[in-house]
């Protein structure tokens, strides 16, 4: 069994890849709380959301899980004392000549479809020929790697960090830095500072598209998030029900308030289609969709049916929809829509 002592002796070993001495002599841990078998550390480091961090990251846990502990949260924070590296300026991706447009994917709660719709708007935009990256940056449960069946963690060369190629997307999450079991009050802190990291350290290449999955919701995070990106677009995702479209709406008022135009409304969940019958089903309610873009003076892109992909033993990805399916149908003519309104 760990104790906070033994925790503080392991990391003897482990090097503060900035001050390039022992993370114990550095004054890095800040904290160690220890539970059964979980250790949660916090750590104060140089910069946050950099190739440095993310290696520091995989050295601590695989100390302690190599010395018994079952799981690793750990949260990072920088250092306050550390020098500043000099104002590295506006990333060349934020910049004002950059050609990239910049979508993110919003809704008023969890659990609509936004995940889903992001990976599979962005796999679509990919599969019509658009240079496309997607950022995973739903703090309250990083799932893109698992929706697009990501095994591999991007490749890091000397400062720079490369994206995971999946279905022609270029993939940055928040789970490839941030251990599973950091809890989420821990990571809404964090989020605007790998934002940006993400935006000057990774080499996305020319991009068409970035795509950004926020956390849901209409509070402090989300709002931060919406202010990072002054010339970001919008699309907010919801289910037909009325309580979901009333949320989405309140989403809306807030891209708005930020000057974030809307480019349309995803119902998803719209409806049940019988294979059979070819009958369809409003399971979750019928016309909130519709309200909302009438509300918000927008268009609907689509409306989803209920229906899971099919899955290929051979190419594990459980949320992308087949393109020959009728929902990857449906999801290319959403990626159309958004062709078209953003003049790519
Ligand atoms: N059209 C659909 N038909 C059937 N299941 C769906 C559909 N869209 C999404 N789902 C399923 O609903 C669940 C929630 O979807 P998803 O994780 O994308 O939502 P979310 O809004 O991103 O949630 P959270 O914000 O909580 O991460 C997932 O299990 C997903 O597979």
């Amino acid at each position: 069994m760990l104790t906070e002592e033994k925790v503080i002796e392991l990391l003897q070993s482990v090097q503060d890849p900035f001050l390039h001495k022992s993370l114990v002599e550095s004054g890095s841990i800040r904290e160690v709380k220890i539970k059964d078998g979980y250790v949660g550390l916090k750590l104060a480091v140089a910069k946050t959301g950099t190739p440095e961090q993310m290696q520091l990251q995989q050295a601590v846990v695989s100390v302690l899980k190599g010395a018994g502990a079952e799981s690793v949260g750990l949260r990072f924070e920088t250092r306050e004392e550390a020098p500043q590296a000099p104002e590295p300026g506006v990333p060349p991706l934020l910049s004002k000549n950059s050609k990239t447009e910049f979508i993110a994917i919003a809704s008023g709660k969890g659990g609509v479809g936004k995940s889903t719709v992001s990976v599979n708007l962005a796999v679509s935009l990919a599969r019509l020929g658009k240079k496309v990256g997607l950022i995973d940056a739903d703090i309250y449960g990083f799932s893109v790697p698992d929706m697009m069946g990501i095994q591999e963690r991007p490749k890091v060369k000397g400062d720079r960090i490369f994206p995971v190629d999946r279905f022609g997307v270029k993939v940055i999450s928040m789970a490839f830095f941030v251990e599973d079991n950091a809890p989420v009050i821990w990571r809404g802190p964090m989020l605007g500072k790998m934002l940006n990291n993400f935006f000057s350290e990774v080499e996305w290449g020319d991009l068409d598209y970035m795509l950004l999955d926020l956390p849901p919701g209409t509070g402090d995070v989300a709002l931060d998030v919406h202010k990072m990106l002054p010339k970001c677009r919008e699309v907010i995702v919801t289910t037909p029900h009325a309580t979901a479209a009333f949320v989405a709406a309140r989403a809306g008022s807030m891209a708005l308030k930020t000057d974030h135009e809307i480019l349309g409304i995803v119902e998803n969940m719209a409806y049940f289609e019988s294979k059979v019958t070819g009958e369809k089903e409003y399971i979750f309610g019928k016309g909130g969709g519709e309200r909302l873009a009438e509300e918000l003076m927008v268009p609907v892109l689509g409306n989803i049916p209920l229906g899971q992909p099919e899955i290929d033993e051979n190419d594990f990805a459980p949320s992308v929809y087949d393109s020959a399916s009728l929902i990857g149908e449906h999801y290319i003519q959403i990626a159309k829509k958004v062709i078209e309104k953003t003049g790519k």
